[in-house]
């Protein structure tokens, strides 16, 4: 019974179909025998990887491989031990950041009005957004009723949907998510899910880190998989669930240890 159910819920289908790849897409991403390691650690081992198109990708893998390490080290956040990392080209900078947003697994929110995160957010990049463009990204993720409320005070899951909508209205072309969904109800999830697929289709390049299976064959155009902080399989989204090549990956999917 369980299993039913909980394959009806992976079916339910989030509603904003993808809008087809435009023929130029930006911000490809080239990734070059990256590493990252501490005296004590190599978390990210000897990384290849090339997302040229906008094509949301999801990197999976088991607790510990490397994920957020290597979400943060593509938006520049943590500096490379050796390799290189090009988004069109380029290194990560204050330009690529300013151009890109990043949804972290906790949320981070002002002790400010949910509105007011919103504009302080758009503030920062210098960018401007009226109020009822604001509330109508509110209302895309169910917060409108809460706009003027300390954002502090909302519910982990509130909060988590405030960070995407944060994310989302300073229009990033690249969006990073660290398991943005984690511990949501399922109606969060799937308000999240349907913005993940407007911005998809809108032509944000998307990387989301998840572990929900589920998940993943909803939203999931390629997917990543990571383990030991080496890229074990990079599958199109379709042929990793029907037959993951890696042993990695498939030990992963049948819940079996992989450390
Ligand atoms: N800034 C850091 N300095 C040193 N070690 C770190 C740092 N960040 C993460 N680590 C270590 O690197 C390894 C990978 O961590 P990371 O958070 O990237 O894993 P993950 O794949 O995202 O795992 P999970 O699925 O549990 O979130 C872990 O062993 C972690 O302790």
């Amino acid at each position: 019974m369980l299993e039913a159910s909980a394959l009806r819920a992976a079916n339910h289908r989030v509603e904003e179909a993808p809008a087809p790849l435009p023929a130029a897409e930006r911000n490809p991403l080239v990734v070059r025998g990256l590493v990252f390691e501490t005296p004590r650690q190599r978390i990210i081992d000897g990384v290849d990887l090339e997302l040229p198109d906008n094509r949301l990708t999801v990197l999976m893998g088991p607790n510990g491989a490397g994920k957020s390490v290597l979400l943060r080290l593509l938006h520049g956040l943590l500096t490379p031990s050796a390799g290189t990392i090009l988004w069109n080209g380029k290194p990560p900078d204050g330009r690529t950041r300013r151009s890109q947003a990043m949804v972290f697994q906790a949320p981070v929110l002002l002790r400010r009005s949910v509105l007011s995160n919103l504009r302080f957010a758009l503030g920062l990049r210098g960018l401007g957004c009226s109020r009822r463009e604001m509330l109508s990204l509110l209302g895309m993720l169910g917060l409108e009723p809460l706009a003027d409320r300390p954002a502090r005070l909302l519910s982990g899951g509130e909060q988590q949907r405030l960070c995407l909508a944060r994310a989302l209205a300073l229009r990033p072309e690249v969006l990073l998510l660290d398991e943005p969904c984690a511990n949501l109800d399922p109606a969060s999830v799937l308000m999240i899910e349907e913005a993940l697929m407007k911005a998809r289709a809108a032509g944000t390049k998307i990387i989301l880190v998840t572990h929900d299976l589920f998940q993943a064959r909803r939203v999931a155009e390629r997917i990543v998989f990571l383990h030991r902080g080496r890229i074990a399989e990079i599958s199109p989204a379709e042929s990793f669930f029907d037959t993951a090549g890696s042993p990695e990956a498939r030990s992963y999917m049948e819940g079996r240890i992989l450390v």
